[in-house]
């Protein structure tokens, strides 16, 4: 079996010398061009794993060679090496489409983890064996113009490092679409870590990101990982990005960059290779523009930028996506359809939750649904005026009688005042508790958490969700 093959492009004899010897040690072949015109006689004659190439060449950029390969239809993961410092440079070569980048001075642990990363994705028997090869069912539904635009860019971007920002409405599968482009890239055999950023306590932030070690602070009884540890050789998708508080900026900026960690109270940094992939339903740009976010961080992040449609714009697909999700719904050996006029009912509303949205209103309208078959009655929409449905005394009282038919007008009404919306009416509960909770404790969530039962992050999940906000002063 021959060895992978390496075309190495960079007119600094030193520094090609020692990527050539990496390489080899490596158990790679390896050729070497100086200039823009050599390389492209090299990649005229030959297949590669990857090109490794310098920015500044004789006769040209890196950057063209970038361009080329990404046009021709071999799709060879292609690296540049930059400058020190010139974090504009890397930026500008992952927009371009190069796979990934080492700076100068090259750090040759730095080197071996990329040069893996991609022989990963050009070997054919890594591919056969990843879940995105074996054809794996991709749990992302949906067969409308945008989601197959949708699907290709998530294929292309899978086989870079770039860090992607993907901006959606809530509940619109942001992070479907961050799995699913770790899925399908070469660090699937690694973790995905997914982390609510608006979810950690901020003095809590450091350590949950970063890790610790023993006795760094009192509690700390043990060394532990944090995030960008647990997410090594895999991806670190950074939801709700917007609600970063701004030293912890500072801090991921220089992880991000530096691609090295620190954990509190150790003395040395520590390599880490993650990739980074953030996501928010906030306009980041407007974030910077009000001070919000800093604009260095914004860069970083926004190197690839991917929007994921809302439902509304994409009804084609509610057919596909209901009979998925009814499928999932349905206990072993039941069955769960929609009646007659659902999917037209479905179709007039605007889904402000999205794919979440739809995906609860079909859980709740099947625990109501008579034999599985949910009908429009069954749905309960927000503000959408949906056909009443009959008194749910009007169906108890009457079990065995098949689908009653349309109600009759003097069914009476409930004497005991039951919900119009059992969820809304469920939340307003819980919001008054959640209330009561924090005015007990001054607004101390830790203790309202306490009190209720329940861990520090889901209060503060819940109080988001229900957009409970410490008063001001
Ligand atoms: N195209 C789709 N096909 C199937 N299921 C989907 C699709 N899009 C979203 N979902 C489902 O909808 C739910 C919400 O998706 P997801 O959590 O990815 O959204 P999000 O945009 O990250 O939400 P948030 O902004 O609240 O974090 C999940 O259960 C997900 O599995």
């Amino acid at each position: 079996m021959t060895s992978p093959r390496v075309l190495v492009v960079d007119d600094e004899a030193d520094l090609r010398e020692l990527l050539e010897i990496t390489l080899v040690r490596m158990g790679l072949d390896v050729d070497s061009a100086e200039t823009l015109r050599e390389a492209r006689a090299f990649l005229a004659q030959n297949d590669y794993a990857l090109i490794l190439t310098d920015m500044r060449l004789p006769d040209g950029l890196g950057l063209e060679l970038v361009q080329e390969v990404g046009a021709s239809n071999k799709s060879t993961p292609i690296a540049v090496v930059t400058a020190y410092g010139s974090a504009d440079n890397a930026v500008v070569a992952l927009k371009a489409g190069a796979f990934d980048y080492v700076s100068k001075p090259v750090v040759l642990d730095d080197l071996r983890v990329m040069v893996q990363s991609a022989l990963r994705l050009s070997a054919p028997s890594a591919q056969a064996g990843s879940p995105a090869a074996a054809g794996s069912a991709s749990r992302l539904i949906g067969e409308s113009a945008v989601m197959q635009a949708l699907r290709g860019q998530i294929e292309r971007l899978a086989r870079s490092m770039a860090p992607i920002a993907i901006t959606g409405e809530s509940g619109s599968g942001k992070e479907l679409v961050a799995r699913e482009i770790h899925a399908r890239s070469s660090r699937a055999g690694k973790p995905f870590i997914a982390v609510n950023c608006g979810a950690i306590p901020e003095a809590l932030m450091e350590a949950e990101f970063f890790g610790y070690r023993k006795g760094a602070f009192t509690g700390a009884a043990d060394e532990r990982d944090g995030f960008f540890h647990a997410a090594n050789g895999g991806t670190l998708m950074l939801d709700e990005v917007a609600d970063l508080p701004l030293a912890m900026q500072v801090k991921l900026l220089r992880a991000i960059q530096e691609r090295r960690v620190r954990k509190i109270g150790a003395t040395a940094e520590e390599p880490v290779d993650v990739r980074i992939i953030s996501a928010t339903h906030q306009n980041l740009a407007h974030c910077v523009e009000t001070g919000k976010f800093r604009q260095d961080l914004f860069y970083r992040l926004n190197v690839i930028e991917l929007s994921v449609p809302p439902l509304r714009e994409r009804l084609d697909d509610l057919g596909v996506l209901v009979n998925g999700m009814l499928a999932r719904l349905a206990g072993p050996g039941q069955q769960a359809a929609l009646g007659p006029q659902v999917l037209e009912t479905l179709r007039t509303y605007s889904f402000p939750g999205n794919v979440r949205e739809l995906e609860n209103v079909l859980e709740r309208a099947l625990a109501f649904a008579n034999d599985g078959v949910i009908e429009v009655g069954d749905l309960s929409l927000k503000g959408a005026r949906v056909a009443e449905r009959p008194a749910p005394e009007a169906a108890a009282a009457a079990p065995a009688a098949p689908a009653a038919p349309a109600a009759p007008a003097q069914v009476a009404a409930a004497p005991a005042e039951l919900p119009s919306s059992l969820p809304d009416y469920l939340e307003q509960v819980e919001r008054e508790i959640i209330l009561r909770a924090l005015a007990q404790t001054q607004f101390n969530r830790t203790q309202a958490a306490m009190l209720l039962g329940i861990s520090f992050r889901q209060l503060r999940y819940q109080m988001q969700k229900l957009d409970i906000q410490e008063p001001e002063g």
